[in-house]
Formats: C-alpha cells, sequence, structure tokens
C-alpha cells in the first residue's frame, strides 16, 4: 500500500489528533484546518479571477459552500456520533447496577410502577419478591469482598435466568434484589419463587479456596394495585419473617390462591445441605 496516499495521511492525522487531544479538541483543530484550507482556495482563486479579469465575488459565490460543506458535514457527523454514544452511556449507567448489569434501583421502580399500573387498569395480579442472600456480611468477612462482589453475580444471574424476559429484576442495594412477576398468580409466583430458592442454592461460586454455596430468603407479595412502595412494604415484612425463621426459605404475604403450593413449607431437598 502507499503509504503517501493523501486519504490514508488524513486519517492518520486525524487519529493522532483525537489521540492527543481527544475528540473536543481533535474536532476543533480538525476545522481550524478545514477553514485554513479554504482560505488558501479562495486566494487561490482570487489570484486566477485577477488574472483572468473575472468579478471573484461571482466565483466564490458558487465555489465557497462547496469548499466549506465538506468539512463542515464531517465535523457535524464527529460532534452528533460522539453525543449519541455519551447519551446512550449515560443511559446505560443510570438504569443498570454497574456490578450485576440488572436494573438499578431507580430503573426497577420506574419499570415496576408502570408495570403496576397496567396491571391494575386490566385487573391482573402482579407478584414481587424481595430476595435477600443469607449471612451475606460472613462471606465478605471470610472470603474477601472480590468473593462478595462475585457472589453478587452469580445470585443475580440465576435470578435473570431463572425468569420470564417479561418478569423484571432489579437489584436493590447491597445484597437485596427485587423480583416483579407481571400478571403471576400467588400459585405460580410460589412457584418461581421456591425454583429460584432451589436454584441459588444448588449454585456453587468459585473463589480461590475452592467453590462455596450460598442461600437466598425470599419474601412474597401479590398486590393488584398500582402501588409499589406498599407491595415492596409487605414482601420485605415477608422476607424478614423468613430470615427469622431460618433463612433458605419463601415466605408468603398473603395467604396464595387455593392449590397453590405453600413455598415456605415445602420440603427443601438435600442439594443445598
Ligand atoms: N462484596 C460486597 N458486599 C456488599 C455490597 N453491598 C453490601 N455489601 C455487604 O453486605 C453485607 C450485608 O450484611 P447484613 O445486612 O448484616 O446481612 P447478612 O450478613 O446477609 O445477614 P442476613 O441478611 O440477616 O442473613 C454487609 O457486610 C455489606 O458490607 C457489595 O456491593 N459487594
Amino acid at each position: 500500500m502507499d503509504e503517501t496516499r493523501p486519504g490514508r495521511a488524513s486519517a492518520c492525522l486525524r487519529g493522532m489528533l483525537l489521540r492527543r487531544w481527544g475528540p473536543a479538541v481533535g474536532t476543533l483543530v480538525l476545522t481550524a484546518a478545514a477553514c485554513l484550507l479554504s482560505m488558501l482556495v479562495v486566494l487561490v482563486i482570487d489570484a486566477c479571477c485577477r488574472a483572468l479579469d473575472l468579478p471573484l465575488s461571482l466565483a466564490l459565490a458558487a465555489l465557497v459552500p462547496a469548499i466549506a460543506a465538506p468539512p463542515m458535514i464531517f465535523t457535524l457527523c464527529l460532534v452528533l456520533r460522539r453525543l449519541y454514544r455519551t447519551r446512550d452511556e449515560l443511559l446505560r449507567r443510570s438504569t443498570t447496577d454497574e456490578l450485576t448489569a440488572v436494573a438499578s434501583r431507580g430503573h426497577f421502580r420506574a419499570l415496576a410502577e408502570r408495570e403496576l399500573a397496567r396491571a391494575a387498569r386490566h385487573r391482573h395480579a402482579c407478584a414481587l419478591l424481595m430476595i435477600d442472600a443469607d449471612h451475606f456480611n460472613a462471606i465478605n468477612d471470610r472470603y474477601g469482598h472480590a468473593v462478595g462482589d462475585e457472589v453478587l453475580r452469580v445470585l443475580a444471574a440465576v435470578l435473570r435466568d431463572g425468569v420470564r424476559a417479561i418478569d423484571l429484576v432489579g437489584r436493590m442495594g447491597g445484597e437485596e434484589f427485587a423480583v416483579l412477576l407481571p400478571q403471576a398468580s400467588g400459585a405460580c409466583a410460589g412457584l418461581v419463587a421456591e425454583r429460584l430458592r432451589r436454584t441459588v442454592a444448588q449454585c456453587r461460586v468459585a473463589t480461590p479456596q475452592g467453590p462455596i454455596g450460598v442461600t437466598v430468603s425470599i419474601g412474597l407479595a401479590l398486590g393488584g394495585a398500582p402501588d409499589l412502595d406498599a407491595l415492596l412494604h409487605v414482601a420485605d415484612a415477608a422476607l424478614y419473617r423468613a430470615k427469622a425463621l431460618g433463612r433458605n426459605r419463601v415466605e408468603p404475604a398473603e395467604p396464595l390462591a387455593e392449590g397453590a403450593a405453600a413455598p415456605a413449607r415445602l420440603a427443601f431437598g438435600d442439594e443445598e445441605a
């Protein structure tokens, strides 16, 4: 390849400018260079017009927009691309929990409120699970914060993979997660909660000291009203009851629908021992 070709040279120059001064200053320098080039071209045209005895204004009127447009459009494209990337990144950061990649607390609340309003309008029930890792403090103390973080990532992945695409999973803070199950009956929510609890209990997280297990306690609430705070409060109370009753269990906040499996009373298998 010919290293001196103008296209390649300008691409190198652009890359060098962007690397050295960042997009904003790089773009400014490029614009200034484009303006200088335009002025140079105008000077050449002026000289030609004098030589041919033509009015300069006529030549400029036709040539200046043609010369100025490409660098202007190029600069505009650069700026727009940068703006779109920044906007996407800000949106991702504000809606996603950095550590676990599930919805952040604020985003979960916004989505859940919308889902509850829709459920109330169509008279559907929604189920909310509050899920908290058991004795997480001890994991941090014994294996260190990095292992604690990995446990949270694994927990979030189990929750995300264990529910339907329309269900919402969010990290509410620390080692506490929430899952909203739209259009879920008590029976269905109980089964989902129990399945999540069991899957977590069977999971092993790799650590430098060998694989470790973790369990979760789950509080389950059903709601048809568009009041997220009330639902969170009820699910939280059920979660604390699950903790008080020994952890690694699902505790419903209300009597579940007829025929539902009572999650708190399901026999736990040997798999999580
Ligand atoms: N590694 C890690 N630890 C966190 C994070 N956020 C909160 N924690 C820790 O999570 C622990 C929560 O401890 P506790 O609230 O006592 O709960 P617990 O030890 O799980 O006890 P129970 O909930 O009663 O079973 C605290 O030690 C926090 O420092 C995080 O992002 N990463």
